[in-house]
């Protein structure tokens, strides 16, 4: 595994070309031999996703279809926390101007991550709720460590998951489970998201879960991968046709409705009780 500056490497191997990127964020390791490239988001404490490290996200994933990764491992680098979702600093008396970038940053990561033309894999070594749920979901396999919970919580905070986190699940569990789940906006234990396909394995440790991870991948090795991409992008165009074309508006509501005073004193209020558990 090489774990290099991107700008500074860009080599042929294997006739796939490799590269490898490190930053803040996040950092990026790309296998010589398999062209699989790791994702790691590493923000501590909890790898909440602010304008930053959504930008790295969001940059390394175009720099990955400019390389013709042959597949994405999005994992976490601080263990036992795949992410805690969206920033919610970045939502609680907000600047609007920053709250909008914010927005349109998490939408191009979306859009860039749901329609990669590259097999993606998310290993969920911890707990994904909401925002992290929403990245694992976007991805077109699932594996997750054990005692770890993953789902969209939003109504728990008194906010409503837009119409493309809500797509993303329905498009994994489908439309019953997804309602349920979102309207009590449940968390599920590992064993229980198995049950409902939304994770597709559940590992031990890293080792096991690197290992499926790239057992997944390995599948497509002999499928040519235009057909695959192709196959991929129709599966998943209505999906994608509908934010990209609603996506003026949900940032209006992004806005509009984070920025109302009910809402605010909800995410304070759920900010103070994540502080005072921290604290306990
Ligand atoms: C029709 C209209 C449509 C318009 C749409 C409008 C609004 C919807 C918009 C968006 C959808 C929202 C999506 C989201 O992702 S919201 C975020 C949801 N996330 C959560 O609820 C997770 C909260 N966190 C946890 O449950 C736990 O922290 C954890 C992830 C399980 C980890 O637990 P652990 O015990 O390991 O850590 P701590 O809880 O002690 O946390 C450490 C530290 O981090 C702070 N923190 C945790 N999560 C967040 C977060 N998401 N954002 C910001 N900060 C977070 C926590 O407060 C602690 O801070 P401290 O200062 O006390 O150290």
């Amino acid at each position: 595994m090489a774990l290099r500056n991107l700008s500074k490497l860009k080599i042929h191997k294997f006739g796939i070309r490799q590269f490898s990127k490190e930053a803040n964020l996040v950092s990026v390791a790309v296998n010589d031999k398999t062209g699989v490239a790791t994702l790691n988001l590493q923000r501590p404490p909890v790898n909440s996703l602010n304008l930053e490290i959504l930008s790295e996200i969001s940059s390394t994933l175009t720099d990955l279809e400019k390389n013709k990764t042959r597949g994405l491992i999005l994992t976490s680098k601080n263990e036992g926390i795949f992410s805690a979702g969206l920033d919610i600093m970045e939502m609680y008396k907000p600047d609007v101007e920053r709250m909008k970038k914010f927005w349109t940053t998490l939408q191009d990561t979306w859009i860039k991550l749901y329609s990669c033309s590259f097999p993606s894999v998310a290993l969920i070594n911890g707990h994904a709720p909401a925002g992290g749920c929403l990245l694992a979901l976007s991805c077109e396999y699932r594996v997750m460590f054990k005692n770890c919970t993953i789902g969209l919580n939003e109504t728990q905070l008194g906010i409503v998951a837009p119409q493309w986190f809500i797509s993303s699940m329905r498009n994994v569990i489908g439309q019953r489970q997804t309602e349920s789940a979102l309207t009590q906006g449940r968390m599920f234990k590992t064993e229980e998201a198995l049950s409902i396909g939304m994770i597709d394995e559940v590992v031990e440790n890293n080792e096991e879960g690197v290992a499926r991870a790239a057992a997944f991948l390995k599948r497509f090795e002999r499928i040519p991968p235009m057909a695959r991409a192709m196959t991929k992008k129709y599966i998943r165009k209505e999906t994608i046709e509908n934010m990209v074309k609603n996506r003026e508006e949900d940032l209006k509501n992004f806005v509009t409705y984070g920025t109302q005073p009910a809402v605010q004193e909800y995410l304070g209020a759920y900010l103070q009780s994540l502080k005072k558990k921290s604290k306990a």
